[in-house]
């Protein structure tokens, strides 16, 4: 969702563009583009004296990657060349991604804007000693400001966006568990669309027209599922898949009743009960989720669901900022899983999935944090840790799994192996390259063969 669509955002751009003539745009462009590396140097010198922002900076990584950003970023941002609506779009979409991970990252606004005074105040300097035509010095300052400021309220604004989200969903949650207790709404609930099909049934016996049969988006279920499930399971797959059997039913079928003969009134009703028994399938599966969600939980292996995976990485982050300290994320998954499910049973496959979850809690230490992540793979945050302790650790691991016999039925058990991604933390303030380079060593991992363990090169 974009406070405005691309099209008013480009315009609105081109608008400050047309203020101001093409040759003064191209002078500003050549001092840019002549200065890129400085400008980039004084901003991380500049900002490297605030004892807050160099939290963020302060790490080799940060530095190898932010001077070539930076100047990326100076260089596209004054391209005469990008003026045209697309060049423009894409313009606004770069600037939107770097609100977004300044989000993640967690970087205070007022830093950002910071640093986006302090390159002004460079390139007016710069203005001043190297237009050739210097009585345009005036003119190219408000250019250079205007158009740093238009970078950074499309910045800001994603910004907000992506913090909102993360706190409106954790709302979200926080208000439908307070309100509800899950075990018993799943009973209500389901009383309350069983009572609604038969007033409908009654309506039907009772010949009454298509205006007076009850519809279900207003009956007690329906009232509960818009005001609050709706709300709280915002995005999730099901929901959609509700609400549109809600509508079909609310909105062809039922209108369709009094219309047909006995026989075609019969097939609607027989589709109306497929309907609602679907609702009643999804919804025990969204409150099943939301009963693990609650708690920040997977349902099957009790394990932490990525819910809380943002929380811990950047708490962890944090933690290694502040104590020096390092910490490795371990990504394990299980070998042809699927050939387990599909031999076995996807009983059998759960059966394993518990089974491993309860390995590696045993080899885990108490700081440790152990994800489920989604289907068979898992993740361990490795705290406190250095690169040669979590590679004997995560290999150990591998040992483990290897020797363990796999109950998958009562006399049955299998062999299993797991590959490892390992990553060590190397200081970079945003936990998604970490998260990435443990996957691809995962991947690596997978096509070297399996059962193995690869470290991600730093
Ligand atoms: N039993 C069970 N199976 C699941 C669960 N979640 C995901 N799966 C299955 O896990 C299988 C994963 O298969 P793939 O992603 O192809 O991976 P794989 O067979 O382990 O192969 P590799 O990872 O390449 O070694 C799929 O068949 C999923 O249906 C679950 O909670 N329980």
């Amino acid at each position: 969702m974009h406070y405005q669509d691309y099209c008013q955002l480009v315009a609105g751009w081109q608008q400050l563009l047309g203020r101001f003539t093409d040759s003064l745009r191209r002078q500003v462009e050549a001092i840019v583009a002549a200065n890129t590396e400085e400008l980039a140097s004084h901003f991380y010198a500049t900002m490297l004296e605030d004892p807050h922002a160099s939290l963020f900076l302060s790490n080799e990584q940060v530095k190898q990657r932010l001077h070539p950003s930076m100047q990326r970023w100076l260089t596209s941002l004054f391209a005469v060349g990008n003026t045209a609506g697309e060049a423009l779009e894409s313009l606004i979409r770069q600037q939107e991604q770097i609100g977004q991970v300044h989000a993640r990252v967690d970087i205070p606004v007022n830093l950002v804007l910071s640093g986006a005074r302090h390159l002004k105040q460079r390139l007016y300097e710069f203005f001043a000693e190297q237009l050739v035509d210097p009585a345009l010095g005036g003119q190219a300052a408000i250019y250079a400001s205007d158009n740093i400021d238009m970078a950074m309220e499309i910045m800001s604004h994603a910004y907000s966006l992506a913090n909102d989200r993360n706190a409106r969903t954790e709302e979200a949650y926080r208000l439908f568990s307070l309100t509800q207790n899950l075990g018993s709404e799943r009973e209500r609930q389901r009383a309350a669309l069983l009572d609604w099909e038969n007033n409908l049934m009654f309506a039907v016996a009772a010949a009454q027209d298509t205006e007076a049969l009850p519809r279900l988006g207003a009956s007690e279920f329906g009232l509960w599922y818009h005001h609050k499930a709706m709300h709280a399971f915002e995005g999730v797959q099901e929901v959609r898949a509700i609400s549109e059997t809600i509508a079909r039913i609310d909105q062809s079928l039922l209108p369709a009743i009094a219309g047909e003969d006995r026989q075609q009134a019969m097939a609607r009703l027989t589709e109306i009960r497929e309907g609602t028994r679907s609702i009643h399938l999804l919804l025990n599966g969204l409150l099943e989720r939301a009963a693990g969600l609650e708690a920040g939980r997977d349902a099957l292996t009790k394990l932490l669901n990525r819910k809380f995976l943002p929380v811990v990485l950047n708490r962890e982050l944090e933690m290694s900022r502040a104590a020096g300290k390092t910490f490795a994320l371990l990504m394990v998954d299980i070998d042809h899983f699927k050939r387990i499910n599909d031999t076995h049973g996807h009983e059998a496959g759960d059966q394993v999935l518990q089974q491993m979850a309860a390995l590696l809690d045993r080899n885990t230490r108490g700081g440790d944090y152990l994800f489920r992540l989604g289907g068979e793979e898992f993740l361990i945050v490795v705290v406190d840790t250095d690169a040669e302790r979590a590679r004997l650790f995560a290999e150990r691991l591998r040992r483990q799994v290897e020797a363990e016999d796999f109950l998958v039925a009562a006399d049955t058990l299998i062999e299993v192996t797991v590959s490892l991604g390992l990553a060590l933390h190397h200081g970079h303030p945003d936990y998604q390259r970490l998260m990435r380079s443990a996957d691809e060593a995962l991947y690596q991992a997978k096509h070297g063969g399996r059962n193995r363990l690869v470290i991600a090169t730093p």
